[in-house]
């Protein structure tokens, strides 16, 4: 499967971070491979750690990210070009980065990190928090534009999904606009497809049982009677 085949379907987001029950390559991989059984065109993972290992059993293309902190700065995406290309060199089909317009650590801007990425014929995907920052990814030649970022940033704050955004982008442009962030229902799927998205990325309502189970004892537990 190539990322031709991502149009029009579902991507599955397998990430645990390290204070997750389900962090580890080896659970992340049967998350993956879960999606794949149910269906997914592709997967979004992050670390090299995680995409080396779901790439060597998944034959899905997997869209490679490596949330890092860096001192003094906001970002966390693939916050730099040589993070970008470590995601790439561990079998990232395609590489999701922080698009916003917010200081890099590596002292690039976002637009001199997505031309030195294009002249490595990366595939690049830009998370993006706002309609203005959508027009400029694409304007600097990402191949990909994420709603991943809407309501992350102290000036996006929204309620998700941010369907409307994902409206808005592909109305204008015709790079590929993503809808992903805050999908938990097939009709929210739905909906976004509907509002033009490209595929569809959902991530915590299928890989995070912590917070689904959450959902349901939440409820539950608000009914109790002591
Ligand atoms: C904001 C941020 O850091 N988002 C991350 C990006 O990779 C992931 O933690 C999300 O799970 C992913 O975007 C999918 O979204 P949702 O889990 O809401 O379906």
């Amino acid at each position: 499967m190539t990322i031709n085949n991502l149009k029009h379907g579902l991507v599955v987001s397998c990430q645990a971070l390290s204070h997750e029950p389900l962090h580890g390559s080896q659970h992340m991989v049967a998350m993956a491979r879960a999606a794949q059984e149910g269906g997914a065109v592709g997967i979004r993972s992050n670390s090299p750690e995680d995409v080396r290992a779901i790439s060597s059993e998944i034959n899905l293309p997997i869209i490679g990210l490596w949330k890092k902190d860096y001192d003094g700065f906001d970002i966390y995406i693939t916050p730099t070009v040589e993070d970008a290309i470590a995601m790439y060199e561990a079998g990232a089909a395609i590489v999701a980065l922080d698009a916003t317009s917010r200081p890099r650590p590596d002292g690039r801007t976002l637009e001199e990190t997505i031309a030195e990425l294009k002249k490595c014929g990366i595939p690049i995907m830009a998370d993006i928090s706002t309609y203005e920052e959508g027009i400029d990814a694409a304007r600097f030649g990402a191949d990909y534009i994420s709603t991943t970022l809407s309501g992350y940033t102290p000036y996006s704050v929204t309620k998700l999904p941010n369907l409307e955004l994902v409206y808005r982008l592909s109305e204008t442009l015709t790079v590929p606009i993503v809808a992903e962030g805050g999908i938990s229902t097939p009709e929210e799927a739905r909906q976004a497809r509907e509002n033009g998205a490209h595929f569809v990325v959902v991530g915590s309502a299928i890989t995070r049982p912590q917070l689904i189970t959450a959902q349901f004892a939440n409820v539950l537990s608000a009914q109790r009677i002591f």
